[in-house]
């Protein structure tokens, strides 16, 4: 079993004007990585920001702190060098924005960064499937992409639970509505990657809140390596 718990606080729903300050807080609260959310207008009905901003925010926080870019866009193969160049550590496509997985997923590492594969809520986990054994994460939305602070979709645990099973060294992420309330469901699941916007950085103390989804978890990977 090669994967720990990690908790990624995305940043969609703090004060952008302070987005470097931010990210910093939720690293000094004990977040494993940040989860920055690039939307281009037009593969979801929402625009963030794009490589520009992430070079300064590299700049910034160092070059310790891991990015997990969510690239909610059209056409991903048009900025995986731009992203690289800017300092993102992985690059986590939409398999439904690429007609050529493979040949993404390879311009991805020869660029220097991981790879992740999300799929949207009406996407099959079968689809994401035969790339699993060449990805270092995979990502199910357990929200419509587009916007934070939306309710979690239970209905989506039966996906991250059949890719635990097939693939049980697979890093696997879930984001949306994710916080205190959904934990539970998303870490018996099998999903060790948790991405949480509004339930940590809407908090008066994201910290607890980290801990908290941290240790949750941690158990459940525990009860899982008993149960083997
Ligand atoms: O990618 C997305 C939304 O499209 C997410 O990363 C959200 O921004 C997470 O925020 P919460 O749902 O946890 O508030
Ligand atoms: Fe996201």
């Amino acid at each position: 079993m090669a994967y720990s718990a990690k908790i990624g606080p995305s940043i969609l729903s703090s004060d952008l004007s302070q987005l470097g300050r931010e990210c910093e807080r939720m690293m000094e609260c004990g977040a494993d990585y940040l989860h920055l959310d690039v939307m281009d207008g037009h593969f979801v009905p929402n625009i963030t920001f794009g490589h520009p901003m992430v070079e300064c925010l590299r700049h910034s926080i160092g070059p310790d702190p891991f990015f997990d870019m969510h690239m909610m866009v059209s056409r991903p193969e048009q900025w995986v060098k731009p992203m690289a160049a800017a300092g993102a550590s992985q690059y986590t496509f939409h398999l439904e924005a690429t007609t050529n997985p493979g040949n993404l997923i390879k311009e991805i590492r020869e660029s220097g960064m991981k790879v992740g594969l999300a799929i949207k809520p009406g996407t099959t986990v079968e689809g994401l499937a035969p790339w699993a054994g060449q990805i270092d994460m995979a990502l199910v939305m357990t929200v419509e992409p587009g916007f934070g602070g939306q309710k979690f979709m239970e209905d989506m645990m039966p996906k991250v639970s059949w890719l635990r099973s097939q693939f049980p060294s697979l890093d696997i992420e879930v984001d949306g509505g994710v916080g205190p309330d959904s934990i539970h469901r998303c870490a018996e699941a099998g999903a060790n990657m948790i991405v949480s916007g509004s339930a940590v950085v809407s908090s008066d103390d994201p910290r607890s809140v980290i801990a908290l989804l941290k240790n949750v978890v941690i158990e459940a990977i525990q009860k899982r390596s008993l149960d083997r």
